[in-house]
């Protein structure tokens, strides 16, 4: 369950937020299959409750009505044609997969497929699910049960959601069939959303029921889907994520919380030497790590202070370093702009999402930041992909915050957070000849857009980052992107 089963070469998972189905197919065929993306989390694919008395909010998507593969992103059709395309591009599909809960009890009783549910009776017939599929009796989960009582965090409701009860043998069928039908799609695998709220054991069981991946969609035999546990844990609570690692991977959530603390300049970059488990991380194989989430990215999913595409440099920065070092399954965001915790995806007057536009640079319009469309982070994507399973060598930094690292002989980065010149004659671990910094410009049939780099015979070269440029890291690797 610890195996993301990229296509060969492919390293990097993108959290395409909100997207629309077709949306995604282009995306693959035109941008993430060429560019080396490995795969997409997509936002939940079965219906949910309309909001519109909160003006449509990100998380209505995470308030279901039933399974049918019906949302504002697109209908079943559009999702398999997604999935198809999207493989045959060489990048899988994760589903953001919602089964600690049903709705609460909003003003309204239907949702994105048409669907009704009537709460007072716990029912939604769509699934179907009675009374008998929840957790009794009702009670709900208060802040300090997060400290000291790690049954009601399972067995009561997050914020009035209906908390279904996994250990019931008809709830079980349901979650699994739901889950079975999008791995004979082609899907490779799930976000368990809110695995906290959910007893590892019912989990374990799920998930040894679910199927193989598909083979028709490229997948080995006997391939198990990939499965990463949402569980959100800064110490601290009675429920650690050392509980979901023996049944599948789980977010690191403190890679984001660290590694913006140092890019924000509060901690020395010259720590980084020993990041990893070290650090009190997860072991590698057990960590999809990332540097915000939909969730924490508007400032309340804990941790504070987590860095996000409103501060660019620090956060570009912050990226690259995750993206460069061999540590965890990196996962980057792709958000749409938002001012306020609430604000869902960009509309139109009769709420359908709008497109994200593509401008001549590549950039996206119409609302949506497309970061993967960032050339910073796009290229260190290539950067991950080149440096393969290689480790980490050759670490070098200056006592505070310039710091540079290879990874094997395949590829050589440096970072300059300290407010005066990185001018160094350095190791870069690769072979003798001239390298395009991808991070300055895109290399363009041979030619470099930004700095070009000389590497000697002995590995060697002077590296430069101005204090004031524009970007503070130097990324220069071997061979495709691919
Ligand atoms: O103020 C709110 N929620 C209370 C604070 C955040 O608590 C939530 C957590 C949560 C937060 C921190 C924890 O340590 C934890 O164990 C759980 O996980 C969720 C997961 C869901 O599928 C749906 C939800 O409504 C929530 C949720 O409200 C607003 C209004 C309702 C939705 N919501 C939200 O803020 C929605 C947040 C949300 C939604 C989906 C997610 O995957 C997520 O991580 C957070
Ligand atoms: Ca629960």
């Amino acid at each position: 369950y610890k195996n993301p089963y990229y296509a060969p070469g492919r390293s990097v998972n993108v959290h395409l937020f909100e997207w629309k189905w077709n949306d995604i197919a282009d995306e693959c065929e035109r941008f993430l299959g060429p560019k080396g993306f490995g795969g997409i989390q997509i936002s939940p694919p079965n219906e949910n409750v309309v909001l519109r008395t909160y003006n449509r909010p990100w998380w209505e998507r995470y308030q279901p009505i039933s399974y049918v593969l019906v949302t504002r992103s697109g209908n079943e059709q559009q999702f398999a044609d997604m999935v198809q395309r999207c493989n045959a591009a060489g990048v899988r599909i994760y589903v953001d997969a919602v089964i600690n809960h049903m709705t609460g009890e909003p003003p309204e009783n239907y949702g994105t497929a048409g669907n009704s549910a009537s709460y007072k009776d716990w029912s939604y017939p769509a699934v179907p699910y009675s009374a008998e599929d929840f957790n009794w009796p009702q009670c709900g989960i208060d802040g300090m049960d997060y400290v000291n009582n790690a049954s009601r965090v399972r067995n009561c409701e997050l914020v009035g959601l209906k908390d279904l009860n996994q250990g019931h043998e008809h709830t079980r069928k349901r979650i699994v069939d739901f889950m079975n039908k999008l791995i004979d799609l082609g899907v490779a695998g799930f976000r368990i959303d809110a695995a906290k709220h959910m007893w590892p054991n019912d989990l374990r069981i799920i998930y040894d029921r679910l199927n193989n991946l598909n083979r028709a969609h490229g997948f080995p035999s006997n391939a198990r889907p990939y499965i990463y546990q949402e569980v959100i844990d800064y110490g601290g609570e009675a429920i650690s994520r050392n509980e979901y690692t023996p049944i599948g991977a789980v977010t690191e959530f403190l890679a984001g919380s660290e590694l913006s603390n140092a890019f924000r300049g509060n901690n020395q970059l010259k720590w980084l030497s020993s990041w990893g488990p070290q650090w009190g991380l997860l072991s590698h194989g057990d960590a999809l790590t990332f540097i915000e989430n939909h969730d924490n990215e508007r400032g309340h999913g804990g941790g504070g202070g987590i860095l996000t595409y409103k501060e660019p440099r620090q956060y570009k920065g912050a990226i690259a370093f995750l993206l460069a070092h061999p540590y965890g399954e990196p996962q980057i965001m792709s958000s749409f702009d938002f001012w306020d915790s609430e604000t869902g995806p960009p509309m139109d007057r009769d709420e359908n999402i709008i497109s994200p536009s593509i401008n001549s640079d590549g950039t996206c319009g119409n609302g949506w930041i497309c970061q993967h469309r960032w050339r910073q982070i796009y290229a260190m994507v290539g950067f991950r992909n080149a440096a393969g399973t290689t480790g980490l060598n050759n670490w070098w930094d200056n006592g505070s915050n310039q710091i540079a690292y290879c990874r094997g002989g395949n590829a050589f980065i440096a970072f300059n957070n300290d407010n005066w010149d990185f001018n160094q004659n350095l190791q870069t671990c690769l072979p003798a000849g001239t390298y395009c910094d991808v991070i300055s410009g895109d290399k363009v049939n041979n030619s470099c857009r930004g700095k070009m780099v000389r590497v000697g015979n002995n590995g060697f070269a002077q590296i430069f980052i101005g204090a004031n440029e524009n970007d503070m890291m130097l990324a220069i690797h071997v061979g495709p992107e691919v």
